[in-house]
């Protein structure tokens, strides 16, 4: 069955699944692994990934040589301090998040659908083209997600201490010579209205969390405007802040920049995280 046809009701899936249907096992191993409309469970998700694989699902194969790659599973959840580079605003790296093999394969995965960036409308909350993002991104969804990309945003809502279903789509991000995304905040502007039902369903975004997956380029950090601060990671470092502050409200002090590279393409994950599921 083709992905698009494929419903998301587990027990549906289910039965497709044992029919040797590799494609419903594999979304079932998505679901399992995420812990929507199911129980969250790794183990199984594994389990059926292991079958989606052998019924030939050729994405359920890549996931899983993916997965391959990562340390076991109690090491993978448990991810190291980060390091605080200022603190106010909260500015911290993560040295080695993601291992070299996972950044290939999601610039891979990012590769196949990428699209121009947009910005975020506040008038009506729809995505909009603006100068300001000049980059493209490839946002990964639903429909495309894999236990290995369940597996980094599980890791990641770990080290932000943050609940993964607060967690947007993540977000792969290219960058050729010359492109940008233009001084901003990731934090959405609670006077504006057009963001009022947003902030009501899924509250502020309260961290940012970027992965830096080559080093092939020049130029191209990350500024701040607090500090000046310039930034750029190594592979598979990450760089995480808080928009907010402790005390609640949002941070001014986090307006920065995706400045361009002079030469190479940049390639970066952005992960924007709520403080708590959806709600509504
Ligand atoms: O690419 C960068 O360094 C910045 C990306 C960014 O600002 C974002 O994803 O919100
Ligand atoms: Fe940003």
């Amino acid at each position: 069955m083709s992905t698009d046809d494929l419903t998301f009701d587990p027990a549906e899936l289910h039965a497709v699944s044992a029919k040797g249907d590799g494609v419903a096992s594999h979304r079932l191993a998505v679901l399992t692994a995420m812990g929507l409309w199911v129980r969250q469970d790794w183990a199984e998700a594994l389990r059926l990934l292991e079958r989606a694989a052998a019924q030939g699902h050729e994405p359920a194969g890549d996931d899983r040589a993916a997965l391959a790659a990562l340390p076991d599973l109690g090491q993978w959840l448990t991810p190291p301090r980060p390091r605080a580079l200022m603190a106010g605003p909260a500015i911290l790296t993560v040295p080695d998040f993601l291992p070299p093999s996972v950044c290939d394969w999601l610039m891979d995965q990012a590769r196949e659908e990428t699209r121009p960036a947009l910005v975020y409308d506040p008038a009506t909350g729809d995505g909009l083209r603006n100068d300001i993002r000049t980059n493209s991104a490839s946002q990964i969804g639903l429909e495309r997600m894999t236990v290995t990309m369940a597996l980094v945003r599980e890791r990641i809502a770990r080290i932000a201490g943050l609940p993964v279903p607060g967690l947007e789509w993540t977000q792969v991000l290219h960058y050729g010579v010359g492109q940008t995304f233009d001084w901003h905040v990731d934090w959405l502007n609670p006077d504006e209205p057009g963001y009022a039902a947003d902030l009501a369903s899924r509250g502020q975004r309260i961290a940012t969390l970027l992965v830096y997956l080559n080093d092939d380029y020049e130029g191209g950090e990350t500024a701040f405007e607090a500090g000046g601060l310039r930034h750029r990671g190594k592979k598979g470092d990450a760089l995480m802040w808080a928009n907010t502050l402790p005390q609640g409200g949002v941070d001014p002090r986090t307006r920065h920049a995706g400045l361009p590279p002079t030469a190479g393409e940049k390639w970066v994950l952005s992960q924007w995280l709520r403080g708590r599921a959806p709600t509504g």
